[in-house]
């Protein structure tokens, strides 16, 4: 205890070097873009006087400038204080005075989440480097499946063996395929020579590859026990065995019902608060996905060393580590699966009042999503329930920081609460989903539940240590990574329609600076993207300029704004430790998702706005596909994809090939006044290459269909055709 006094549990280093480099450019870069509004106003004012150039395409290129500008300055937020945080885990006091912390994790269907994943992960949250009879980890199953129930009760099985192998070896990896994959010898490399290690390791491998034939066999009709329409189920898997030797596991399935909204992982997530309140109520928990396995284990301790620290514990609502993979090709990852852009940004967020949440990898305080610190201490019984709902045994958790210990009979004993609080209507005229627990207005229930929990006050810490915690699975193939750039991109439009946008709920509760890193919409690039993949294009067919001569001092100022931009991006993307290669495929794939995500998202959030569409969580695939993931490794792009997603695509790489090659003549013609412009459709073709290759070239089966090249080829003239109506404006 003495040392824990002295010596801090945790140090955060502001990055000064990159800070007064953000600073720096954030100066000069803002800069510029005012001289560039100042030139497009004063060019305007006289296309409007003199008409010599259509108007038309002319607001079109402002507008997009416009919200490029707009985006630029909201990102600045996560720019302007970088820091970096370190813990000292060996700090912490001794285990008796460490908290409970319950584990949550979330699985929707047996067929697409396959249980072994799913177990692995049930499995290494049970290993975490935790006192077990202070953890607790709950599975909620949204499938109602008995394949997912008989899965976890193998799941307990393999893991009182595994468990005490792990705590006797101190091992550093306790996800079980992860430790057995054969890039992973590596872990035991102190044991080497150890025969009792040895003959231990055997005899797990072995039982572990019995437990893997086992839930293969159990898994033979995944699918078909997949439900929709179940009463709630929850079992406490258990047996003899010590609560000190082994952490609680329970099972939970909810009720569904097809004519009730499930809410999705909100929802699933708002009945595991409400269950584990009954039976562990541990005042931390951690959320997974069932993709989503622990990887070092000592995550928890690690969270602990912020919460433990009596002089920042009380405003901390959350502690996010980030997201990293498995199954990445670091060298050339195509589909920027790993999306380092985003997690670059969420040091900067962590130097103002802290990340978002990102769905899973984050201990969270059940004080702050609960909301009970709003609620005065005073209160009516029956103003409670209209918050918590008519449950009295969970409105009692929330007073009583932990309940009893009596395992087994306890789940017996709490049954009928228990199947009170799993119903699918106890939501129903209460605050969940409102004031209380996640929220849910989005598919994106973290974004929208954050920007809740940081309005009102609480606080947040971002922690990247350099042996990752948690590791995922993440898309690999173009289709599944579309698809959840859709829902991510839907996400973000239902929260900035809705009453909680990040414009007028937000900017009204948080700083400017915070409120600025919600606004970042990254989707507006919609607007931008098709803006220049076709104006400046058609207009130079038709020989219309819309940027400053070579020879005029302005088209310096756009050369800056354009090279300022893209080495800035460069420079970020190296700090971080990628390469060029990395910051090429980010600009691809950003341009892939503003061509098809952001656009579908955008009309699926208006369409939902007024009424005729319904949105639903499409459940990212965790299936893979052999081929597509040999394509990935191999680093060749794989077009298996549907037509919709690709079509929106090829047709502009065409528009820009046909308008860029016709265009050559008028381009040396009219060198001074449109080589500006030319930039435009000559990026997008060398940037874009691999569609072209796709369309044209390839002859695997990961090539564009045919019928979707003729599609696009067709559309494409489409664009043109209403394209050059606008030049009559
Ligand atoms: O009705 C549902 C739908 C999903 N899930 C679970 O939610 C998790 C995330 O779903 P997944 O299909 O894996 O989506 P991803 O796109 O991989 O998830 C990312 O995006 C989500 C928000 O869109 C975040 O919640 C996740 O943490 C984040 O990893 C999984 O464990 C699912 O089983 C449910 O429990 N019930
Ligand atoms: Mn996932």
């Amino acid at each position: 205890m003495e040392s824990s006094c002295t010596l801090p549990l945790h140090v955060c280093h502001v990055k000064k070097t990159e800070m007064v480099i953000n600073r720096l450019h954030i100066f000069l870069h803002a800069i510029a873009i005012v001289a560039q509004f100042y030139y497009r106003i004063t060019t305007l004012s006289q296309i409007i006087k003199t008409r010599e150039t259509p108007l038309l395409p002319y607001l079109i290129v402002i507008v997009s400038e416009f919200v490029l500008a707009f985006i630029w300055i909201m990102h600045q937020a996560s720019q302007w204080r970088p820091v970096k945080r370190t813990v000292y885990p060996e700090r912490l006091p001794d285990d008796g005075k460490l908290p409970a912390i319950d584990v949550f994790i979330c699985t929707a269907h047996p067929g697409k989440e396959p249980s072994l994943g799913v177990m692995n992960t049930v499995i290494s949250a049970m290993s975490l480097d935790y006192p077990p009879d202070k953890l607790a980890v709950y599975l909620s199953d949204d499938g109602g499946s008995y394949v997912t129930l008989h899965a976890v009760r193998e799941a307990w099985k393999f893991a009182r063996l595994w468990i005490p192998f792990c705590r006797k070896y101190g091992l550093r990896i306790r996800c079980p395929e992860s430790y057995f994959s054969a890039d992973e010898e590596s872990a035991d490399e102190k044991f080497t020579g150890c025969s009792d290690f040895a003959a231990d390791r055997k005899i797990i491998e072995t039982k572990y590859a019995e437990f893997q034939e086992a839930l293969e066999k159990n898994s033979v009709n995944a699918n078909a026990s997949y439900s929709r329409n179940h009463p709630s189920r929850i079992e406490m898997i258990t047996d003899e065995s010590d609560p000190k030797e082994m952490p609680l596991l329970v099972y939970v399935a909810r009720e569904k019902r097809p004519d009730h909204h499930h809410h999705f992982k909100a929802g699933a997530l708002n009945v595991l608060l409400r269950v584990s309140a009954l039976i562990s109520n541990g005042p931390y928990f951690l959320v997974l996905d069932c993709d989503m396995y622990c990887y070092d284990p000592s995550s928890a301790r690690q969270a602990m060393c912020f919460y433990l620290d009596p002089k920042i514990s009380p405003e901390i609502g959350w502690v996010q580590f980030p997201h990293k993979f498995h199954n990445i090709n670091n060298e050339n990852d195509i589909y920027d699966s790993r999306n380092n852009s985003f997690w670059r940004g969420l040091q900067g967020m962590d130097g103002l009042r802290g990340p978002m949440l990102c769905g899973s990898n984050f201990f969270m305080r059940r004080e702050a999503i609960c909301g009970t610190d709003t609620i005065q201490k005073d209160i009516h019984l029956n103003q409670l329930k209209k918050f918590f709902g008519s449950s009295n045994e969970f409105i009692r958790s929330i007073y009583k920081p932990q309940l009893l210990e009596d395992r087994q009979n306890l789940a017996g004993r709490l049954q009928n609460e228990l199947q009170l609080l799993s119903s699918c209507t106890y939501d129903d005229d209460t605050e969940w989903g409102k004031e209380v627990g996640y929220k849910y207005v989005t598919v994106s229930e973290d974004t929208i539940t954050s920007l809740i929990l940081h309005c009102r006050g609480w606080r947040s810490l971002y922690l990247d240590p350099a042996r990752p915690c948690f590791l995922g699975a993440t898309p690999t193939n173009l289709n599944d990574m579309l698809v959840q750039h859709t829902r991510w991109a839907l996400g973000v439009l239902q929260i900035a329609l809705s009453r909680f946008s990040p414009f007028v709920y937000g900017a009204l509760r948080m700083s400017i600076l915070q409120s600025m890193l919600y606004a970042t919409v990254g989707c507006l690039y919609v607007v931008p993207f098709y803006c220049f993949a076709i104006i400046p294009q058609i207009c130079l067919l038709y020989g219309i300029p819309l940027y400053p001569k070579v020879s005029d001092p302005f088209f310096i100022l756009f050369a800056f704004i354009f090279m300022s931009s893209h080495v800035k991006n460069l420079q970020a993307v190296f700090l971080y430790g990628d390469s060029f290669r990395t910051a090429l495929n980010d600009l691809r794939v950003g341009m892939m998702r503003s061509g098809t995500c952001h656009f579908y998202a955008f009309w699926e959030a208006i369409l939902e706005r007024i009424g005729l569409y319904k949105t639903h969580f499409v459940l990212t695939n965790k299936v893979a596909d052999k081929e597509q993931t040999r394509r990935y490794e191999q680093g060749i792009y794989d077009f298996q994809a549907s037509s919709l997603l690709l079509v929106p695509l090829c047709s502009l790489y065409i528009l820009n090939l046909a308008t860029f090659i016709i265009g050559i003549p008028m381009i040396f013609h009219k060198a001074d006044e449109l080589l500006p412009q030319a930039v435009f459709p000559f990026l997008g073709i060398i940037v874009n290459y691999h569609l072209l290759e796709g369309m044209f070239f390839r002859k695997d089966s990961g090539r564009i269909a045919p019928s979707v090249t003729l599609q696009s080829l067709a559309v494409s003239a489409v664009i043109f055709c209403f394209g050059s109506l606008l030049l009559l404006y």
